[in-house]
């Protein structure tokens, strides 16, 4: 049987990648052997593309920004996550298509359309079974983010409140025109209370 796609979206710092892990090591618990992966990144060339991609050095417009993050994917769907789920195992990916469509769509670039359409020819439009929407208002995390990055935040995560705050509406925009894929999980509370969220959302598809 083919296995699980589940994917963790949302601003930074929420908890996506805490989270990812925890719920790896929870399906390993149960038996599976799952794919713990991210985006961009996940395979040798798209490591390589995320290198340049969040380096603060460089500077690519929206269009080719949007490209390389596709290009990535396509490679990382191709080369981790297809084989993955063809061979029956659940994959857990930190970040997909939902964060280009968040952070590039609407910037001035290409529109959702043109996302979709890119991911239909560079990732045969794999879509998640599941995407899990960390959700806290950017106070309840800029602690945590201080305490993680200090100074030193990425290309995309050093852009202003404002982007960010533009970020989060288009996610939870996207939550709400695909509820069945979608639940907004509320990121606040420890990470064991956040986990339990998550937790009952994964009964419900397994
Ligand atoms: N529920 C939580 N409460 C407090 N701190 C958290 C919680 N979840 C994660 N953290 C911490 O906050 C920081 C950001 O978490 P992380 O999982 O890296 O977020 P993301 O992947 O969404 O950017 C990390 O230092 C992490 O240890
Ligand atoms: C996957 C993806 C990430 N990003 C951005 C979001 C982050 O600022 C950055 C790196 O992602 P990530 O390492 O997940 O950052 P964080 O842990 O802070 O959430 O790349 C996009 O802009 N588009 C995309 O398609």
């Amino acid at each position: 049987m083919r296995g699980r796609f589940i994917t963790f979206e949302g601003g930074e710092g929420v908890g996506k990648s805490t989270q990812a892990r925890m719920l790896a090591a929870a399906l390993e618990a149960r038996g599976h052997r799952p794919l713990l992966t991210r985006e961009p990144g996940g395979t040798p060339g798209a490591e390589a593309i995320r290198t340049l991609l969040l380096d603060p050095a460089q500077s690519f417009g929206p269009a080719s920004e949007t490209l390389l993050f596709a290009a990535a994917r396509a490679d990382h769907v191709a080369e981790a996550i297809e084989p993955a789920l063809a061979a029956g195992r659940w994959v857990v990916c930190d970040r997909f298509l939902d964060s280009t469509r968040a952070y590039q769509g609407g910037e001035g670039g290409l529109t959702d359309a043109d996302i979709c359409t890119l991911h239909a020819v560079g990732s045969r439009g794999l879509l998640p079974d599941l995407t899990l929407l960390l959700s806290a208002a950017p106070e309840q995390v800029a602690d945590r983010l201080a305490a993680r990055d200090g100074d030193n935040s990425d290309r995309i995560g050093g852009r202003p409140a404002d982007y960010h705050r533009a970020v989060a509406a288009r996610f939870a925009a996207l939550a709400a025109m695909e509820p069945e894929r979608f639940r907004v999980i509320e990121a606040t509370g420890s990470p064991e209370e956040v986990h339990a969220r998550i937790m009952a959302e994964v009964e419900a598809l397994a």
